[in-house]
């Protein structure tokens, strides 16, 4: 993470709905100017937090600042300070970009005549100055999302917080929007970004988050998530009856608590898959330390039938981090939100 002056700082932020809790706890920060990537599957507390950032919500507990403003206690500030771009765009029916745009900026409170030239201002930084005339409930998706985010930027803030504007994009309209908020983070702006899927915007993050069941489980740049998740390599281990699975995920469970040291992540990670007779476990251990797991196995009277590597791609790797399930819940409660908190398990994120 760069050293730039922190605008978005998080801090032990918790928010319980009766005995559910939805956001456990989250420390992070983000820097002036750069991008971070929000990244969690459905239900994980993205737009939780995202509601308490714009003032939306109130935390049960932990503090939250955009820019030294309070999130909880100075939503006149925070309004000012941020643009926000929900998931749903909305229905406007008859009226044109610049009307629509003009609302917006009246909203703002901007007066006539800056707000005219503003509306040519963030349409051109959009690329959207050709929509100008257009209807807004006519344009195809791409295009509602450009025009979306030049409305977050009429009053000019410095944080843009978009849920998820790759959504329903077509692949040349994800480059686009990468293109995009490329141009904004060089004019200085702070961009937060939800996904639900490891989207192509992750790789123009300068940091990303990844957050599961209220739990932040990584923290970093791509490139230290990714480091990290090279290092694992992930083994089956293929039975010979269902009955022996659950068994044999908790030997492979005990042994790797006294092998792998203090990857304790290896230890939440074993995967028991009944239907496939088949136990799957990913470890930072390399052969020579992990072969002796098999002859425990067959000292412990288990049948095995085969005990293999199995390939990853990165970004299967990478999805199983931001997929991370209860299991791995204790390792990562205790752990700083600075730094890399990785745990992969075989589960898949919806796509
Ligand atoms: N008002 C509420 N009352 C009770 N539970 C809630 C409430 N709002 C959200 N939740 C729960 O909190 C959890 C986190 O929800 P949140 O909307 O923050 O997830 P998300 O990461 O934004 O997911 P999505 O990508 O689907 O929008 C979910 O389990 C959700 O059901």
């Amino acid at each position: 993470m760069s050293s730039s002056e922190t605008v978005v700082e998080t801090n032990a932020l918790t928010k319980r709905y009766e005995n559910f809790t939805a956001l456990d706890s989250l420390t992070m920060r983000v820097g002036k100017g750069e991008i971070l990537g929000f990244i969690g599957p459905n239900g994980a507390g993205k737009t939780t937090t995202i509601r308490i950032l714009v003032g939306l919500s109130k935390p049960t507990s932990g503090t939250a600042t955009i820019a030294g403003a309070n999130c909880l206690t100075e939503s006149r500030k925070i309004k000012r300070l941020v643009g926000y771009m929900p998931d749903d765009f909305g229905a406007y029916p008859n009226m044109r970009v610049s009307e629509y745009l003009d609302f917006f900026g009246a909203a703002y409170g901007i007066g006539r005549s800056p707000r005219i030239k503003r509306i040519d201002e963030v349409l051109d930084i959009t690329g959207a100055t050709y929509m100008h005339d257009l209807y807004v409930d006519a344009l195809s998706r791409g295009m509602q999302q450009r025009v979306a985010i030049a409305r977050t930027l009429m009053h000019d803030p410095q944080v843009l917080i978009l849920d998820e504007p790759a959504n329903g994009l077509d692949p040349q309209a994800r480059i686009d929007m990468r293109v995009m908020l490329l141009r904004l983070s060089d004019m200085g702006k702070t961009l937060i970004v939800t996904s639900h899927i490891l989207p192509e915007l992750a790789r123009i993050c300068n940091v990303v988050a990844m957050i599961t069941k209220g739990k932040l489980r990584a923290f970093g740049t791509l490139d230290d998530i990714m480091r990290d998740v090279q290092q694992r390599r992930t083994f089956e281990i293929m039975l010979i009856s269902n009955e022996q699975v659950e068994r044999v995920g908790e030997i492979v469970r005990r042994w790797l608590q006294e092998h792998a040291g203090d990857a304790l992540f290896d230890v939440a990670d074993v995967v028991c898959a009944k239907t496939e007779m088949m136990v799957r476990f990913s470890t930072h251990l390399n052969d020579r330390e992990v072969a002796p797991l098999l002859s425990h196995l067959v000292s412990q009277g288990e049948t095995v039938v085969q005990f293999r590597e199995v390939a990853t791609d990165l970004e299967d790797a990478f999805l199983s981090v931001a997929n991370a399930g209860d299991e791995s819940d204790h390792v990562a409660a205790g752990t700083p939100a600075s730094g890399v908190v990785t745990t992969a398990s075989a589960a898949e994120v919806d796509a």
